[in-house]
This record gives structure tokens, C-alpha cells and sequence, in this order.
């Protein structure tokens, strides 16, 4: 697997060994003792979710304030542009975001600590997207962040449209948002 360090501390990419063959391919998509190596956690992975989106949708930005979750995420198939901003006030990256695409062709990982705003936009028809969380869902704790937030300045690939839920309609600007210490 190749660490690829992002500008934000704590912030990792993944890259999978990928063996293929006439049969297909095989990677190993979670190794703790890998991930202990490349972050010095290894954490208790509570949750493992799917999601399945069309193109031009965007989830996001979200984060549970209470029962943070730590994210590991990938996309099965499809394509999509990652997104996570760090919302650790005392971080030195603080409001700084980093975006990375992910693919099933690429097969990358994305670990996005707690602390941390998380989402995606579909770039493919559709796409498959996994994620291991290390903590249990806390819809009381869930809070949203608008994506195109003027002081985040996310900079998405352009799509025809973009496809949001209506909680995510009514997310927050940053500068309201409640946010980690
Ligand atoms: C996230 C989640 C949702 N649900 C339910 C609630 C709701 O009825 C339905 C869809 O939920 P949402 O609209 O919140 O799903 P979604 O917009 O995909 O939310 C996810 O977005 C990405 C970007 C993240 O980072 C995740 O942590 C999570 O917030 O699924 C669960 O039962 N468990 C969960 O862990």
C-alpha cells in the first residue's frame, strides 16, 4: 500500500497493491496493521456503509459534532471527487480543505479523521461508495456544512448539475457553524 501525505496533517490518501490477473483482480481494501503503519491508529471500526449515487450528486459537507466519526472511504465504481475540511480549530489547517478522486479504476482510500467535514460529488453515471466509520451514526450529532461555502471555496469540478438532498440544501455556512476544539 502507498501513503500519499495530503497538506493537512492526519489527512492520508491510500494506494492499494492491486493484483490482477486473467481472473480479475484482488487488493486488500482494509489491513490494520498497514493502516496503524501509515496514520499510528488503529482504530475500532464500528460501522461499514454503502451508498449509491447518479451523477451530479453531492453529499456533504458532513460531520457528527458529538460521537465523531473517523472515515474510510472508497468508491467500488464509478468515480467521484472527495472532499474533506478540517474543522479542528486548533489545527494549523483549520477551514483548509483537500480534495482527492477517487475511483474504482484508481481504487484509492481516503482517510478522513474526526474533526473533520466530509463529501463527495459524482463525476461517473453513477458510483458506489463504501466507508468503514469509527463511530456509530448519531443523527442528533449530524451537522452539514453548504458545499459552496464563500469562505471554504471548495473548488468542485464542474458537473451540468448538481443534485443535493434537502438537509444539505439547508447546511450551514462555515463561518455559523458549530465546529470541534
Ligand atoms: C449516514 C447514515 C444514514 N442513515 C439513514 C438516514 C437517512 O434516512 C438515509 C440517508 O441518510 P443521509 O441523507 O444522511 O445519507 P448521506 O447523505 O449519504 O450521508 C453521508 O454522507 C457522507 C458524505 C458522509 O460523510 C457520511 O458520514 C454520511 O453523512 O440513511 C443511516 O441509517 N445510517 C447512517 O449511518
Amino acid at each position: 500500500m502507498e501513503i500519499i501525505p495530503t497538506p493537512i496533517s492526519d489527512l492520508y490518501v491510500f494506494e492499494p497493491r492491486v493484483f490482477g490477473d486473467d481472473r480479475g483482480f484482488f487488493f486488500e481494501s482494509y489491513n490494520a496493521r498497514a493502516f496503524e503503519r501509515a496514520t499510528g491508529r488503529r482504530p475500532e471500526f464500528v460501522q461499514d456503509n454503502h451508498s449509491r449515487s447518479r451523477r451530479g450528486v453531492l453529499r456533504g459537507l458532513h460531520y457528527q459534532l458529538g460521537c465523531p466519526q473517523g472515515k474510510l472511504v472508497r468508491v467500488a465504481h464509478g468515480v467521484v471527487f472527495d472532499v474533506a475540511v478540517d474543522l479542528r480549530r486548533s489545527s494549523s489547517t483549520f477551514g483548509r480543505w483537500f480534495g482527492v478522486e477517487l475511483s474504482g479504476d484508481n481504487k484509492r482510500q481516503f482517510w478522513v479523521p474526526e474533526g473533520f467535514a466530509h463529501g463527495f460529488l459524482v463525476l461517473s453515471e453513477s458510483a458506489d461508495f463504501l466507508y468503514k466509520t469509527t463511530d456509530f451514526y448519531a443523527p442528533e450529532e449530524e451537522r452539514c456544512i453548504r458545499f459552496d461555502d464563500p469562505d471554504l471555496g471548495v473548488d468542485w469540478p464542474a458537473v451540468d448539475a448538481v443534485n443535493l438532498s434537502d438537509k444539505d440544501r439547508a447546511g450551514a455556512l462555515f463561518r455559523e457553524a458549530e465546529v470541534f476544539s
